[in-house]
């Protein structure tokens, strides 16, 4: 029976992850972490191209893989037109899409830069799996309070369907049969209301509503804000940078490594548990409001991303939201896994790549 060798990439905005899978058997795995002075210095996502290029090859060769042997380049899917769930094939479109930034700059627009870069220098394909901008929003959802501002659907998609494939699938159910409440707590946050198989609500986890995160803001007082845009202080792209990258965290602490928080905290660092606290008490605020949203028929809270492993964390989510639902907690993301699968069902056969059409 043919095998395929498939690597995945996947930028985060702290992290470049990368994997290299035989069928669906990881064979390799590494975590390159980027420190905020590292990443910030760069004006836009597409800047940031070569430097993770290069650590990725780098990171290859050290462990003696070699691109001539691979089927296809699977990359995490970034900032595109709202679109469906599933596998698309990278094309010229996305690639413009993405290179110009048209939907917004985030480091998932890498993905499919890097992946294509790479399949292309060894004459394979490259495809993106559930890119950020899956769309299943209920039409009530979209509605911001304001005729000029569409709310729009931006969430760690690929983890988030993943995990909740994953907890159905532990408890022998449909995916499609049960309300969740998914909540990934990466550099982003996002806090998704999965309802018989759709996130019919999220707050845009990039630049919109919500918690803050490590690296974001996430929703501010909308007057202070307007306030400060127009203080003639900062330029707008000034301005975008505190909200994403320079927001969260890094604003109050100095950093977008959770652990190094954790480090502070035990030390006994008031300033920084109380900061960290104040994330969890957002995202609690968050995952209340998607009980709403579900009309509090909850099955499951699922809890995952890199802060996931903080039990401190974990814990203080599950005092104050423990009583809408039981709580399962997956630390760490299955988005390789979920890149390599949605490959390779393309390469087996088993579904067709769907056209991006932009
Ligand atoms: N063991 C851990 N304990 C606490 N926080 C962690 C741990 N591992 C990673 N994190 C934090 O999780 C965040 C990144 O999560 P991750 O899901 O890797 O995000 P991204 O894909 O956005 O880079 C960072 O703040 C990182 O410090
Ligand atoms: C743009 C939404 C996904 C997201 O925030 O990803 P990271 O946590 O990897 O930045």
């Amino acid at each position: 029976m043919t095998s395929y060798k498939i690597l995945t990439i996947n930028p985060g905005s702290t992290s470049t992850k990368i994997a290299v899978f035989e069928d669906e058997n990881q064979i390799f795995e590494e975590t390159l972490r980027h420190d905020v002075d590292v990443i910030s210095k760069y004006n836009f996502i597409v800047d940031q191209y070569g430097f993770r290029k290069e650590i990725i090859l780098s990171a290859l060769e050290k462990n003696n893989i070699k691109l001539e042997d691979l089927d296809a380049v699977v990359g995490r899917g970034g900032l595109l037109k709202p679109i469906e769930s599933g596998t698309y094939e990278v094309n010229e479109t996305m690639l413009n899409d993405l290179k110009q930034a048209k939907y917004g700059e985030h480091a998932s627009n890498l993905g499919a830069l890097l992946a294509y870069e790479i399949a292309k220098s060894i004459g394979k394909k490259a495809y993106i799996v559930d890119p950020v901008v899956v769309d299943e929003l209920d039409d009530v959802a979209r509605i911001s309070g304001l005729n000029l501002i569409e709310r729009r659907s931006v969430l760690h998609a690929l983890n988030q369907k993943a995990v909740a494939r994953r907890f159905a699938k532990e408890i022998n159910k449909k995916y499609d049969n049960l309300n969740l409440i998914v909540t990934h707590l990466g550099g982003g946050v996002s806090v998704g209301a999965h309802k018989k198989g759709r996130v019919v609500e999220v707050a845009n986890a990039l630049d919109g509503d919500g918690p803050f995160s490590p690296e974001r803001t996430g929703g501010l007082p909308v007057g202070d804000l307007i306030t400060l845009c127009f203080s003639g202080k900062y330029t707008k792209e000034e301005i975008k940078k505190m909200l994403v990258g320079k927001g969260g965290l890094v604003s109050y602490l100095g950093t977008n490594d959770a652990r190094e928080v954790v480090k502070k905290i035990e030390s006994g660092d008031k300033y920084s548990e109380l900061v960290f606290y104040a994330m969890a008490y957002q995202i609690s605020k968050e995952i209340g409001a998607c009980a709403a949203v579900l009309k509090g028929e909850v099955d499951q809270i699922i809890l995952t991303g890199g802060i996931a492993y903080n039990e401190t964390f974990t814990t203080w989510v599950k005092e104050m939201v423990g009583f809408i639902a039981p709580i399962t907690i997956y630390p760490g993301e299955d988005e390789l896994k979920a890149l390599a699968l949605g490959g390779l069902r393309v390469l087996k056969d088993e579904e067709k790549s769907k056209e991006y059409i932009g």
